[in-house]
């Protein structure tokens, strides 16, 4: 255990880097993914499943908690890793993204961000010194500046507008912050699909020297090329020595491509979501266990796994679950599907310290052209 919060870079292989992230609550191996766990649960699994799958970390929501069941019940409850018996790194979002995209009624201003919570409707303001001081009554180890992302595509001078405002923002986050050793605020570059943009957000929040840098306004909705090319602009100028975390990514196939451009951290609903619609990753692709096609297979998804949810239990069975929407089957997925995604970057790890990354990369995803399996 680390009293201060230190990434050290173990590895390269090209532009992939293997490094780790120590804390006072653990290590984190990268690259990693971080399964989410939006309202302090990491949906249809235990947080023991989940750390069995070999996760370091997970993320929680500002957004979500603060609404319900608040952020101050939650610090008089011993803070969020003690609530949801979670003793490990906790990064949490900043609850922006989430006001813009699941509330109604707001209005953003220099000041912040006003809305009303999709609960009850109840009027909430949000300034980015109270997301950064929510994120501190949860206990959260790695938090994020308040930002603006906008929907893509917009016109040039809306990315430009909401970019500089998330710099000003992310300065009012660092000082809120302030010193707080074995946490970390990161800055989250901005920029739309505008490379000038993008550039000009990551050489000025480098300056800010902060702990860490998230890439934001992606992974929403954009072709995967336009996300690689920001990548291709925004990586070289962030910082060698600090963690790149990807906000929102993604498909197997996004995260190699991520890592492959310099990403360190990752975070996707996908694997828990799709686990509750009765889709399974595996390494041979993905199966669809809605399909009457596995009414009668007996092989498990994966004989190999070490995650029970895939070696112990047949393809009859789970579409049989699935079919009848017992809450076992959602269990068994998204434990299945967390347990691929660990693997996934379990392997990456490995390969990139072997120096064979774009063999494993090429070999990981050629199962997916075939589609479903
Ligand atoms: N695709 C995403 C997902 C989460 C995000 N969170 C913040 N704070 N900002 C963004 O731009 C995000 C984008």
């Amino acid at each position: 255990m680390s009293e201060t919060f230190q990434f050290t870079l173990q590895a390269t292989d090209g532009k992939a880097r293997l490094g780790a992230i120590t804390m006072p609550r653990g290590t984190v191996r990268t690259p990693a993914f971080m399964p989410v766990g939006t309202a302090a649960t990491v949906k249809a699994l235990y947080m023991d499943q989940v750390r069995g799958t070999g996760a370091d970390i997970i993320l929680g929501n500002t957004y979500h908690l603060m609404l319900r069941p608040g952020a101050e019940r939650v610090a008089r409850l011993g803070g969020l890793h003690e609530f949801a018996r979670w003793p490990h790194p906790i990064l949490t979002d900043s609850g922006g993204f989430q006001v813009m995209s699941l509330s109604k009624l707001r209005k953003l201003t220099e000041q912040g961000v006003t809305f009303r919570s999709h609960v009850d409707g109840a009027r909430y303001e949000m300034s980015p010194e109270r997301s950064i001081e929510i994120q501190g009554l949860l206990g959260s180890d790695i938090q994020m500046q308040l930002d603006e992302c906008v929907a893509l595509p917009a016109p040039f001078a809306d990315v430009e507008r909401a970019m500089e405002m998330s710099l000003r923002w992310a300065e009012r986050c660092k000082t809120a912050f302030g010193d707080q050793p074995g946490r970390a605020m990161f800055g989250i570059v901005q920029g739309g699909a505008e490379p000038v943009l993008r550039e000009r957000s990551a050489s000025a929040l480098k300056a800010m020297d902060l702990k860490g840098y998230s890439v934001g306004g992606l992974a929403v909705g954009e072709p995967q090329h336009v996300m690689l090319e920001m990548l291709d602009v925004t990586c070289p100028v962030l910082p060698a020595e600090k963690p790149r975390y990807l906000m929102g990514v993604g498909t197997p196939d996004d995260i190699l491509k991520s890592v492959a451009r310099g990403i360190d951290m990752f975070d996707c609903v996908m694997p828990t979501r799709a686990g509750r619609h009765g889709l399974a990753f595996t390494r041979r692709g993905r199966v669809n266990l809605r399909n009457a096609r596995h009414a009668d297979d007996h092989r498990p998804l994966d004989e190999e796994s070490d995650c029970p949810a895939a070696r112990d239990y047949s393809r009859a069975y789970l579409h049989h679950l699935v079919r009848s929407q017992e809450a076992l089957g959602a269990m068994l997925l998204s434990w299945n599907n967390i347990a691929y995604y660990q693997q996934l970057m379990q392997g990456i790890r490995a390969s990139i310290w072997d120096g064979r990354f774009s063999a494993f990369a090429e070999e990981a995803t050629g199962g997916w052209e075939r589609g479903d399996i």
